[in-house]
């Protein structure tokens, strides 16, 4: 930690080197740092303990600058964050987090594209989460496992209340402001798997049974970090993609026998996603998420500690 800090205060100008967000930016979503002001890249490569993103979509450097209206607000956004599918350990997924705590970061804002399994939700939306499952968590696949990386932090850690209400209730604000649909906002929960593979039906009827909203493979290590480190934590999800969860089974068998019987039969297509559809859907949104992201930075209050 002490050598990536040091590696910071050479390449970062002081006025940056205390930011006060710090933004990560999901799939196809690293636009949002697009408005930063007097900004500084740093690639992930010049960062000890940083490894890289491998991800297309997710670039590999921490942006610093000022984002917002009037004198803005010093943040630090992560252009491309780790997964745990791409072989990093979750203490390296978690490490960029680590990091924005020690440099004083109190605010964190997480981005992400996630396939919707609520029936209600349409590609597009922006779900403001507020809770979320965790099957890795709950399985053994935890980045708070282990030794503590610095024993004064807690070592059980109340997830409750994980996802702060002030924040949340500031993008709805935000929304209001700029005069953004009511229903390109929603609020969920959020179901973090492993990936790399997207769900199966099954898979995504489980989930929804489960009580989830959308569904992805990342942000909550990170979530579970910044708690850890006392951060605020606000997440939103960008739906890119609806899990494909078909109603009925059409058995292949009824099909079957339907045809050699003479009977015409509806071939069914099985919808599949793919990553170039979650990154379309990045660029196509990326503008919303960045006017919400810069608002909510403006109606921050100034010493949001809790
Ligand atoms: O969660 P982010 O990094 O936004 O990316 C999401 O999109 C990728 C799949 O298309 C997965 O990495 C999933 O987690
Ligand atoms: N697991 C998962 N991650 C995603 N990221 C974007 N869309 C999806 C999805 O449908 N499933």
């Amino acid at each position: 930690m002490d050598a990536t800090l040091q590696a910071l205060r050479g390449l970062v100008p002081r006025e940056l080197q205390n930011p006060r967000v710090g933004i990560i930016c999901g799939s196809g979503l690293s636009g949002l740092a697009a408005s930063l002001r007097q900004s500084v890249l740093v690639s992930y490569a010049e960062l000890p303990g940083f490894v890289q993103s491998t991800v297309p979509g997710h670039k590999s450097s921490l942006a610093f600058g000022l984002m917002g209206s009037g004198a803005g607000v010093p943040v630090v956004a992560m252009l491309g964050r780790f997964h745990p599918y791409e072989g990093h350990k979750l203490s390296s997924v978690v490490y960029p987090v680590r990091v924005m705590a020690k440099m004083g970061v109190k605010n964190i804002i997480i981005t992400n594209a996630a396939g919707a399994l609520n029936p209600e939700l349409t590609v597009g939306t922006i779900v403001v989460v507020h809770d979320h499952i965790a099957l890795p968590n709950l399985t053994g696949m935890n980045p708070l496992l282990g030794p503590q990386t610095d024993p004064s932090l807690p070592r059980f850690l109340p997830l409750s209340d994980a996802y702060s209400r002030l924040l949340r209730k500031l993008v709805f604000r935000a929304a209001h402001d700029l005069s953004i649909e009511r229903d390109a906002l929603a609020e969920g929960t959020y179901a973090w798997v492993s990936g790399p593979t997207y769900e199966t039906a099954a898979e995504g009827r489980f989930l929804r049974a489960a009580g989830a909203d959308v569904v992805g493979m990342s942000t909550v290590p990170e979530v579970l970090a910044a708690r850890e480190e006392g951060m605020n934590v606000l997440v939103l999800s960008l739906v890119t993609n609806a899990v494909v969860i078909p109603a009925s089974y059409q058995s292949v068998r009824d099909e079957f026998e339907a045809e050699i019987a003479g009977v015409s039969t509806k071939t069914v297509v099985e919808e599949v996603v793919s990553h170039e559809e979650v990154l379309a859907l990045g660029r196509l949104k990326g503008d919303l998420m960045k006017s919400l992201v810069e608002k909510v930075l403006d109606l921050l209050p100034s010493n949001t500690q809790q």
